[in-house]
């Protein structure tokens, strides 16, 4: 299987319409993989604040119509990063009320959309995505013809019972776009790797490059294998990291070091 990271720069310099033009000219180039993946809020910006609202889409707005004649275009399935979604413009779920989430689209090689994720943790603390966005509440997998992919975003990356329930869905490739801060870089590469082996899964992770609001961005878009290796890592800037990896090698790891039977739940907690 071959998957392609596209790490594409977010920068004041470029207009969304631009970016979006782009992003879509740079999913066709990769007619011939299986999976192409855009990062996180590649629209707007990760830390762009203060225009997630005026730049959200419903979810069949501008960005959905560019990315599945895109996919369809090329050919491939498309995790095409995610969106600030406004919520009750089509989106036919329950909160249809105008609540903004930061929600990721799947689309399949025909231009359908395979899946939709709400990222479930949002970053910030009491500031920026914790405040302006709701969260999602459900877990998303996709399955593609080789591999069943278990989606995520960004800070999800640091809640591991996250991706085991993932695993537990039957998830064996992780795929997580994000906008990491260049000034916790060391903690992406450490997490996701970390994703890997401990749910002897691939881990396919991709950023994106530049600067927004002010906020210089990691790149370093990276692939890891079941066992941990890491197969490609992209530098820090605008990157397409094209990697070829084989979906059984999953199966085999989890036979071969069968660990993820050896899980004891249900423990008895402390009484203090
Ligand atoms: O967890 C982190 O350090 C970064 C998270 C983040 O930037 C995000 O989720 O947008």
């Amino acid at each position: 299987m071959r998957a392609s990271l596209i790490q594409i720069r977010v920068d004041e310099d470029e207009s969304l319409d631009s970016r979006r033009r782009r992003a879509a000219a740079l999913v066709k180039d990769q007619a011939g993989v299986d999976l192409v993946v855009l990062p996180e809020l590649w629209t707007t910006g990760a830390f762009a604040f203060d225009r997630f609202a005026a730049e959200a889409e419903p979810l069949e707005g501008p960005t959905f119509e560019a990315m599945a004649k895109a996919a369809s275009d090329a050919g491939v399935w498309l995790h095409a990063g995610s969106i600030p979604e406004r919520s009750g413009s089509g989106s036919g779920s329950a909160a249809d009320d105008g609540t903004l989430f930061n929600t990721s689209l799947v689309f399949s090689p025909s231009g359908e959309l395979a899946a939709a994720y709400r990222k479930i943790h949002r970053f910030g603390f009491d500031k920026g995505e914790a405040v302006l966005m709701g969260a999602g509440n459900k877990l998303v997998t996709v399955r593609l013809p080789q591999t069943t992919v278990g989606v995520a975003t960004c800070y999800d990356l640091r809640f591991p019972e996250l991706f085991r329930s993932l695993v537990d869905a039957g998830a064996e490739t992780l795929v997580i776009p994000a906008g990491w801060p260049e000034s916790r870089r060391s903690h992406w590469t450490l997490l996701a790797q970390a994703r890997a082996v401990e749910n002897q899964a691939y881990v396919l992770a991709c950023g994106t490059a530049g600067t927004h609001a002010g906020v210089p961005q990691a790149g370093h878009s990276i692939v890891v294998d079941p066992w941990g290796e890491v197969l490609a890592e992209a530098g820090a800037d605008e990157e397409i990291l094209t990697v070829e990896f084989d979906p059984a090698k999953v199966a085999t790891t989890r036979e071969q070091f069968p660990a993820l039977k050896d899980r004891v739940l249900g423990l008895e907690r402390p009484r203090h």
